[in-house]
């Protein structure tokens, strides 16, 4: 008998009929003699929907609060799911975080999994059960609920899965597979095979949201390998696993668009030793993080220094500005929300010169401006104007050949 943990996304259980289908699903793992743990995460756009209307109540929510509200949304589909499973003669029980004991540390909305306790799932599923978890969620030591971040149940789901040392971890959503970028914006886009977890993590931080980032380093961790696929059909879908492969890595496998940075250009800063460790310092003591940087001196021993970060910590990052200005003595800080931050990933580049002058020169040859780069040994991102980030993400396809990756 093995022991499959699946998860099925917002877009498969987004309405009734749906839920009926993830059912289906799951009783036919469970009828081929399988033990079936479900996590699902809440349906549709749930999740965007409770934010939408919290900001109808406040701006500045308790974040205790906001993981209590946003934390319904994967009890109602749990609860649905059981019932389609339970509708068609099967037994089936719903567990939320904080009955499955999804053990996390203090950081409401930001949650990290510190445990999973398994005596109530193992008990559940010797009792022939099929067993649905809710993603997003578990529980602080005070008992309070927590939630692990946007897209955070991909992260429930390899958590229990490393836990329960399932023999399968796989995830659904409404795409068949990791592709090389996204195709709803590369409609040339191809569907990999298979793809190393330092790679998958690259392209999830990067912005390709079909895997929570958290979830591929746990997957890495504990040598488990996931299984992406779609819950609309049964087309085979792409393997994440450890890179064994040691000759003959693709230069570039992906790329992936970021449209959710802004950059912050603080004004002339003085040209001192120690200036930009105290800034950078303010906002992380805050819990800002910073993601590109560049420091340009401009005249009169003054920097500008401008940084990119999430633009839901903007207000955060404002705060912590206000706070330091006098005493960094800089004059003023902009606000661009208009940027995305485009990349390419691939183990293969750290060998292979010449990489990062296709990326630019082909970014140049089609009229598209780059403000800010940077690099690491298996990726280059470069910062762009955001009406540029769907043609930007085309031409990289392109340049790189990634519709052809499989041949
Ligand atoms: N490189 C990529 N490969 C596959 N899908 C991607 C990629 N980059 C972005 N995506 C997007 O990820 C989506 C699936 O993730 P998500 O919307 O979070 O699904 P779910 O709600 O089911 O978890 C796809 O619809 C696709 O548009
Ligand atoms: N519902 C949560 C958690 C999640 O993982 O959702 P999805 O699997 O639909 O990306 C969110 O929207 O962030």
């Amino acid at each position: 008998m093995s022991l499959i943990v699946q998860k099925y996304g917002g877009s498969s259980v987004a309405n009734p009929d749906l839920i009926k289908n993830v059912a289906r699903r799951v009783i036919e793992g469970y009828e081929e003699g399988n033990q079936m743990v479900v996590v699902v995460s809440a349906m549709g756009d749930t999740t965007d929907h409770l934010i939408e209307l919290m900001g109808n109540i406040t701006d500045d929510p308790d974040p205790r609060e906001v993981d209590m509200l946003l934390t319904t949304g994967e009890q109602v589909s749990i609860a649905l799911l059981t019932m389609a499973i339970h509708s068609l003669g099967y037994p089936a029980i719903s567990l939320t975080g904080s009955q499955m004991k999804i053990k996390t540390n203090e950081k409401h909305n930001q949650a990290m999994i510190t445990d999973v306790d398994t005596t109530r799932l193992r008990k559940e599923l010797a009792e022939n059960k099929i067993v649905i978890v809710a993603g997003f969620q578990g529980i602080n030591d005070n008992q309070d609920f927590t939630t692990l971040g946007r897209g955070g149940s991909d992260t429930t789901t390899v958590a229990v899965a490393a836990a329960m040392n399932a023999n399968r971890c796989e995830i659904y959503s409404d795409v068949d597979g990791v592709y090389t970028a996204d195709p709803r914006v590369v409609s040339d886009a191809s569907k990999l095979d298979s793809i190393s977890y330092e790679e998958m993590l690259e392209l999830a931080n990067l912005g390709a949201n079909v895997l929570h980032p958290r979830a591929v380093e746990l997957a890495n961790n504990y040598n488990l390998e996931l299984y992406i696929a779609s819950s609309f059909n049964k087309t085979v879908g792409t393997i994440v696993r450890g890179d064994e492969k040691m000759e003959g890595k693709k230069n570039v496998v992906g790329a992936a668009s970021d449209l959710g940075e802004i950059k912050i250009t603080v004004e002339r800063v003085p040209d001192e030793p120690g200036i930009a460790g105290k800034m950078f310092k303010a906002l992380a003591d805050a819990g800002v993080n910073v993601d590109m940087i560049i420091q340009n001196l401009q005249r009169d021993e003054l920097n500008d220094i401008t940084f990119t970060i999430n633009q839901e910590q903007e207000k955060l990052a404002v705060k912590v500005l206000n706070k330091i200005k006098e005493k960094l003595k800089f004059d003023n800080y902009t606000i661009d929300q208009d940027v995305a931050k485009i990349s390419i990933v691939g183990a293969g580049m750290q060998s292979t010169p010449g990489i990062a002058a296709r990326m630019f020169t082909s970014f140049g040859e089609n009229d598209i401006n780059i403000e800010m780069i940077t690099t690491s040994e298996i990726k280059i991102s470069c910062l762009i104007k955001k009406e540029e980030a769907d043609k930007a993400l085309n031409v990289l396809h392109k340049e790189f050949q990634l519709d052809q990756i499989n041949n």
